[in-house]
C-alpha cells in the first residue's frame, strides 16, 4: 500500500524566473508564487491499496507530475510523506526506488538495441537473469502485445510501440507501486486501449497502480479511485461513484468542472469537452 500524506514541493526561481515574474501584474501572479519560490504541490494526501488503480486527475499545471515525480523518488519533497508498506521512502529513497515502477515523460529506450534487448538491460539492472528474466520477459510482451516487434531496434518503432516498450521496461522488476504519468498521451486508438487494457490488469493483484490522464473515459473504465489536484492541493479522493455524484451524477465531466477552479483552467475544459466527445 502506498500512502501519501500532506506533499508539497516548493521550487526556488533563478534569476531568469525572477526577472520574469518582477515584470507579471499583480493580477497574473498566481497564488502559488511569492517573492522567492513557485510552490508547485502544496498539500497533496492520498492512498492506493494493492489491487487498485488510482487515477490522478487535475488541470494543466495543477502539480501532477511533480507528485508523481516526488512517488517516485525523482524529486525529493518540500514538506510530506510518502509511505510504502510502512517504510518512509523519503528516508530510504535508494532502497525504495526497487518498489517502484516509474513511467514518465522522458523514459526512454536504447535506440540501436531491439525492444528485446532493452528490456532485458533493464531487467538485468534490477538483478534478474537467466530463465526468470526470460519468463518476465515473455509476460510482460503478452500483457502488450509486444512479440510482434521484440525484435525491431527501439529507432524503427513508431509511438505506440514505443511507449508500451517503455511500460514493459518500466515493470520487468515487479514493482510494488506502479506510477505511470499520463501512458496514453498521443497515442493512437488501439496502442492506448492495449496500455489501459495493461493497467486493468493489475486490479485484484498486490500492485498499487496511480496515473494521471486528462482521459476520463479511461478513468471510467479502469480506476477504482480518483484523488483530483488543483494548484497543488487536493480537492478530491474517494471511489469513482463518489466523484461521480459531485457531478451531475452522469458524467464524470460535470465532477471535474465542479471541483477545479474555473478561471484557471479554461484550456483544460476544452480539451475535456472535446475528449468527452471523442471518448463518448
Ligand atoms: N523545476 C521546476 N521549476 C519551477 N516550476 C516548476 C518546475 N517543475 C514544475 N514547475 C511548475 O509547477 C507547476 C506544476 O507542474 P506539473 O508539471 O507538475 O503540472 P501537471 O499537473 O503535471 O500539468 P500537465 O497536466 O500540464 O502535465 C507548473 O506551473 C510548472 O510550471
Amino acid at each position: 500500500m502506498i500512502e501519501v500524506q500532506n506533499l508539497a514541493k516548493s521550487f526556488r526561481y533563478d534569476k531568469v524566473a525572477l526577472k520574469e515574474r518582477k515584470k507579471k501584474s499583480r493580477q497574473n501572479i498566481d497564488p502559488r508564487e511569492d517573492n522567492r519560490h513557485f510552490h508547485a504541490v502544496r498539500d497533496v494526501t492520498f492512498k492506493c491499496e494493492p489491487g487498485k488503480v488510482l487515477g490522478l486527475l487535475g488541470p494543466n499545471g495543477a502539480g501532477k507530475t511533480t507528485t508523481l515525480r516526488m512517488l517516485s523518488t525523482a524529486l525529493s519533497p518540500t514538506k510530506g510523506s510518502i509511505f510504502i508498506d510502512g517504510t518512509n521512502v523519503i528516508d530510504s529513497p535508494l532502497t525504495m526506488r526497487k518498489q517502484i515502477g516509474f513511467l514518465s515523460g522522458k523514459t526512454s529506450l536504447y535506440r540501436r538495441l531491439t525492444v528485446k534487448e532493452n528490456v532485458a538491460y533493464f531487467g538485468k539492472l534490477h538483478g534478474l537473469s537467466g530463465k526468470a528474466l526470460e519468463q518476465k520477459i515473455d509476460k510482460v510482451f503478452d500483457l502488450l502485445d509486444i512479440h510482434s516487434f521484440a525484435n525491431k531496434k527501439a529507432e524503427d518503432l513508431s509511438t505506440g510501440m514505443q511507449q508500451r516498450a517503455n511500460i514493459a521496461r518500466t515493470v520487468i522488476h515487479d514493482p510494488k507501486v506502479l506510477v505511470l504519468d499520463e501512458p496514453t498521451t498521443g497515442l493512437d486508438v488501439i496502442s492506448a486501449k492495449t496500455i489501459v487494457d495493461f493497467i486493468e490488469s493489475y486490479r485484484g493483484s498486490n500492485v498499487s497502480v496511480i496515473f494521471s490522464t486528462h482521459h476520463l473515459h479511461e478513468v471510467e473504465s479502469v480506476c477504482d479511485q480518483v484523488t483530483l489536484i488543483d494548484k497543488g492541493v487536493t480537492q478530491f479522493n474517494g471511489d469513482v461513484a463518489d466523484f461521480r455524484a459531485i457531478g451531475n451524477g452522469n458524467d464524470l465531466y460535470s465532477s471535474f468542472l465542479a471541483l477545479v477552479d474555473e478561471s484557471s483552467s479554461q484550456s483544460e475544459q476544452s480539451d475535456i469537452k472535446q475528449q468527452a466527445f471523442v471518448g463518448a
